[in-house]
């Protein structure tokens, strides 16, 4: 018989989990409360790294995710996707308003930087990565794209926050939604449940206590234009000071067809806002984004800005996604706590999580690691 598996959260791994359920050949409805990558999802940056995790438990799984990027892009098309390998920089960078690089001579110092990139402060540069391992995707249109896929194969998204569940002794049988739109409740019957709620997973332990503690750190982005496309397929990470003395690490990925993503500026201690659309922009921080685009190319410091975003990053208390079965429950699973390589890790998550709920084993990752009960082990250990 045909499981039918609720999905609550439809971020990127609420969106990758429903494409590999209905891959392997269950009915999917996800339950997404504001709108499908309406937060990290879709204002990350999207980008992929082979083995820069090698040295943590997070590595074989993002190996598998790097490999799956590359199938995906097959199979749903690099344009669904923003799918493209990159070469990686890292730059050391101060404040200031960059000048014009159409002069060869720009290129001359720091060879290794593509023409784009104006010289002027910066004084360091590296290459860090190469087609060989370090890619993008578009983390928006990749999250579609696999929501589109699964809607394909019979599933559905419905707009609607999960308020609870309907449980028989350790099974949950239902859960309770309402209607973004309407405020009308519903009950949806499920054979199990998925929790992919990101940084709004501990929001959950209202009335499913045994969830771990997720926090969410504010990050804000911009996307500019660069309509005549002269960024190429290059990543920078940046190491920035700004002219206050303060360092940050922001990042710069342009993307296929003439736009520009700034990431790196965040905010300490804001708590995560009631529902992805009560998300507030600051304007000092956009304005520090626009300056560290300036200080890198005198035409990204100009140009048009396309979005003016903030999201959370969802982090666990160990810095471990956290990827399995909820205590005490028997058909419930929980995928979340992938802090800032949440895109790169969808596509492994997704996969194991779904071998484990239909198979009742992850064949394809090991998810010991990200077993959600270590917390509650931890608490009993002290
Ligand atoms: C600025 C920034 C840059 C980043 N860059 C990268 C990068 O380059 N590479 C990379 O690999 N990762 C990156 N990340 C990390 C990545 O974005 C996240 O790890 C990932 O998006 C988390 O996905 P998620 O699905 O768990 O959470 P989210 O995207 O937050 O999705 C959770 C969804 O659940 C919904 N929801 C919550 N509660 C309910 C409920 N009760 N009912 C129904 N729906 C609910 C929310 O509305 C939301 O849409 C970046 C993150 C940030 C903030």
């Amino acid at each position: 018989m045909t499981q039918h598996v609720a999905i609550v959260g439809g971020g990127v791994i609420g969106a990758a989990t429903a494409f590999y359920l209905s891959k392997q050949g269950a009915r999917c409805t996800v339950l997404e409360a504001t709108g499908p990558a309406c937060s990290a999802s879709g204002k990350a940056g999207g980008f992929l790294a082979l083995d820069w995790n090698d040295s943590s438990p997070i590595g074989p799984l993002a190996r598998r995710s790097y490999a799956l990027h590359a199938e995906l892009a097959q199979e749903l098309g690099a344009e669904s996707t923003g799918y493209r390998p990159v070469n990686t920089h890292s730059i050391s960078v101060r404040q200031g308003q960059a000048g014009p690089v159409s002069s060869s001579g720009a290129s001359k110092r720091l060879p290794s930087l593509p023409g784009w990139v104006a010289r002027d402060h910066i004084s360091q540069a590296s290459v860090i990565g190469t087609h060989e391992n370090t890619a993008q995707v578009h983390p928006e249109l990749f999250t579609n794209a696999l929501l589109q896929r699964m809607q394909e194969a019979g599933g559905s998204v419905q707009i609607a926050a999960v308020t609870g569940l309907v449980t028989e002794g350790d099974r949950v049988t239902a859960v309770k939604a309402r209607d973004s739109i309407s405020g009308e409740d519903r009950v949806l019957q499920a054979d199990a449940v998925v929790f992919a709620c990101g940084a709004w997973s501990s929001k959950l332990q209202a009335w499913l206590p045994q969830l771990p503690d997720i926090s969410g750190l504010k990050v804000h982005s911009i996307v500019v234009a660069d309509p005549q496309q002269r960024t190429t397929a290059d990543a920078l990470f940046l190491a920035y000071r700004g002219s206050n003395g303060k360092s940050l690490e922001p990042e710069v990925y342009p993307r296929p067809g003439g736009q520009v993503y700034i990431c790196g500026v965040s905010e300490d201690d804001v708590p995560v806002p009631a529902t992805a659309a009560d998300v507030h922009v600051r304007a000092d921080a956009i304005a520090q984004l626009q300056g560290i685009a300036a200080s890198v190319s005198q035409e990204l410091g100009a140009a048009e800005v396309l979005k003016e975003q903030a999201c959370y990053l969802p982090c666990s208390d160990d810095g471990l996604p956290v990827i399995g079965k909820v205590p005490g429950l028997d058909n419930a699973y929980v995928a979340t706590g992938h802090s800032c390589w949440g895109i790169l890790n969808a596509p492994a998550t997704g996969e194991a999580l779904a071998e484990l709920i239909l198979q009742g084993a992850a064949q394809s990752s090991n998810l010991k690691a990200f077993d959600p009960a270590r917390f509650a082990r931890a608490a009993k250990r002290r």
